[in-house]
């Protein structure tokens, strides 16, 4: 589903966020991304859905070469890819349901399909019901589930989601990633940006370890390793 090729990333004027970059991660596959503040787990994520381009070698995402995308094949890639940001950026302006209408609203979905996506994708995290609602009245754990909702609308092969439960304690945490489980276990491919070390090794999900912008595949590393 997603494959990395020798990428390096060095942004105008900065030191190099990433360098030689290889993996694949293997379609319904359910992995981590650890590393420490600034080790490259933001980067590498926006390489996958084209916010950020490498600097060296190719990114592949369900077997395309993404540095082979025309503009207008972007709207294309950015719905085969859902994503989940920590603060999960909803608008406090809209509803529930407008804020994970918003993409279908882009890609021109017709009212009616819309809705019944939008319903789906709330079904799908436990808040179906909660459509009028405004997110502002929702707890931290529900507005995180919202976030996933409007990442999982389009049915994406690939959901990627970048420290989704940092704002969250131990028991939502376990919550948010179960959800996350259960989107695996319906064939997506889905990898997580997450400073959770307790709760990932509880897990027990492949790790993609990054220190300074060099991958680790594998295993936790033992005391006075990386996280030592
Ligand atoms: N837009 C940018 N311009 C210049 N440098 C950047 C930019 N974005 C990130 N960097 C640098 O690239 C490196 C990797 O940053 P990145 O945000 O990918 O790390 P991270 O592992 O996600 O960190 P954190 O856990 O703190 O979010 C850092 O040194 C950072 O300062």
């Amino acid at each position: 589903m997603v494959q990395f090729d020798r990428v390096g990333k060095r942004y105008p004027g900065g030191k190099e966020a990433l360098s030689g970059i290889n993996f694949e991660l293997a379609r319904g596959e359910f992995a981590f991304l650890t590393g420490h503040s600034g080790a490259g787990k933001s980067t590498l994520l926006k390489l996958m859905m084209l916010m950020e381009r490498p600097s060296r070698g190719q990114v592949f995402v369900d077997g395309q070469n993404l540095g082979r995308l025309r503009p207008g094949q972007i709207p294309y890639l950015r719905r085969k890819v859902g994503v989940v940001f920590q603060n999960h950026q909803l608008l406090f302006d809209r509803s529930v349901y407008d804020n994970v209408a918003l993409p279908l609203q882009i890609a021109g979905y017709t009212p009616a399909e819309a809705g019944r996506r939008v319903r789906a994708a709330l079904d799908s995290v436990g808040l179906l019901g909660m459509e009028k609602r405004n997110p502002i009245e929702l707890s931290g754990g529900e507005q995180q589930r919202v976030g996933i909702a409007r990442a999982v609308v389009n049915k994406p092969a690939l959901l990627l989601a970048d420290e989704p439960t940092g704002n969250l304690d131990p028991e939502l945490s376990a919550e948010i990633m179960n959800l996350f489980l259960r989107f695996q276990q319906v064939g997506v491919t889905v990898l997580i940006a997450s400073h959770d070390i307790a709760l990932i090794e509880r897990m027990g999900h492949r790790r993609l370890i990054l220190d300074h912008g060099h991958l680790h595949d594998g295993q936790v590393p033992a005391a006075g390793g990386i996280y030592g």
